[in-house]
């Protein structure tokens, strides 16, 4: 047993949280936090969601300490595609943040609690036109709706020429059976959060694509390692992280030996504020693979007390210990 003051993966003291603003609810919330954490590396982002626990946060912990210790893999590209985030809003914001964005694909969130079919119809359609024909416009259910409701609308909303669809259903079940019955190719984000999940999902026959995100797959290496199990095509998707997670997930990108679709990495333009001078935002719908420092100035602007942060990070590292049996 290793002393906390001597363990190599403590969190260190020099570490940071820090509070960002959404310009629009996302996921139900409005305000993103997290655990910036310097090593020999760079800085490391820790920042699972507010109702996650110490187990599904160990995996998010292990992409930190990567970042801050390992580094990553040599890319294979200097850039990397990416689509504007349209949330749950009206079609009137819907185009303008597609406008804004500046890139040539779009991502759609449907099948929001509380909402009705309507408002995803309106919301592809402004998407759509905003885009123009060229571009290409997924929807990401986020598990929303029953096969059926799934079968429904997904048909209904491919008149506007859906490139996939990201989880319509929850269960792997479902998710096959919608893939069977339409023709818009089926992506999986939520089936895959652990290392054995892709071989579920293809086993299944549950999806064309699959969604791959660092931190709750315990880093970059690892998500590669899914990436290669699977052998279905990934699409790289951040966490709504800060420019210091975002660059994780750009580095996953950037290391696929295959990318033949845009990422879900653009979310920088979701925030009202970052920890960095340069925000990895995109150029011409690019996002260019570098490092991210953290600016000190931004940082303070966002800055939150660190104590409660520090907390969850040993309960994650220590729940990672357990998984891997070093407790
Ligand atoms: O993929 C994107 O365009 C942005 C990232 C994103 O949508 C997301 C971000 C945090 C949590 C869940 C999701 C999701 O894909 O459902
Ligand atoms: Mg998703």
């Amino acid at each position: 047993m290793t002393s906390p003051a001597t363990d190599p993966a403590g969190v260190p003291a020099g570490s940071r949280a820090f509070a960002l603003g959404l310009r629009n609810r996302f996921r139900g919330i409005t305000v993103r936090e997290g655990l910036l954490v310097p090593g020999p590396a760079g800085w490391g982002e820790f920042s699972p969601f507010a109702e996650y626990g110490p187990r599904e946060s160990s995996r998010w912990w292990a992409a930190c300490w990567e970042a801050a210790h390992q580094g990553w893999p040599a890319p294979v590209r200097d850039r990397v595609p990416v689509n504007v985030t349209v949330p749950a809003v009206g079609p009137e914001r819907a185009a303008r943040i597609v406008a804004a964005g500046g890139c040539a694909t779009a991502k759609v969130k449907v099948a929001e609690r509380g909402q009705d079919p309507g408002e995803d119809i309106a919301r592809v359609e402004a998407v759509r036109h905003a885009l123009g024909p060229s571009g290409r416009v997924r929807v990401d259910a986020n598990g929303g709706w029953d096969a059926d409701t799934a079968v429904r609308m997904v048909r209904e909303l491919d008149r506007f020429d859906l490139e996939y669809v990201e989880q319509p259903c929850a269960g792997l079940d479902d998710l096959a059976l919608v893939r069977r019955r339409v023709d818009v190719p089926v992506a999986a984000d939520e089936s895959i959060r652990k290392a054995e999940d892709p071989l579920r999902v293809s086993a299944a026959g549950a999806a064309d694509i699959v969604v791959l995100k660092v931190q709750p797959l315990g880093g970059v290496r690892a998500a590669l390692r899914v990436a290669e199990a699977c052998g279905l095509p990934v699409v790289v998707s951040s966490a709504v992280e800060s420019s210091v997670g975002l660059a994780a997930g750009v580095a996953l990108a950037a290391a696929l030996p295959e990318l033949p679709y845009a990422c879900g990495l653009a979310t920088a333009q979701m925030l009202t504020a970052d920890v960095t001078a340069e925000p990895l935002l995109p150029a011409d719908g690019f996002l260019p693979v570098r490092a991210v420092g953290v600016d000190e100035e931004r940082l303070r602007e966002v800055e939150i007390d660190a104590a409660p942060w520090r907390e969850r990070a040993e309960q994650a590292r220590d729940a990672g210990r357990e998984r891997s049996g070093q407790g």
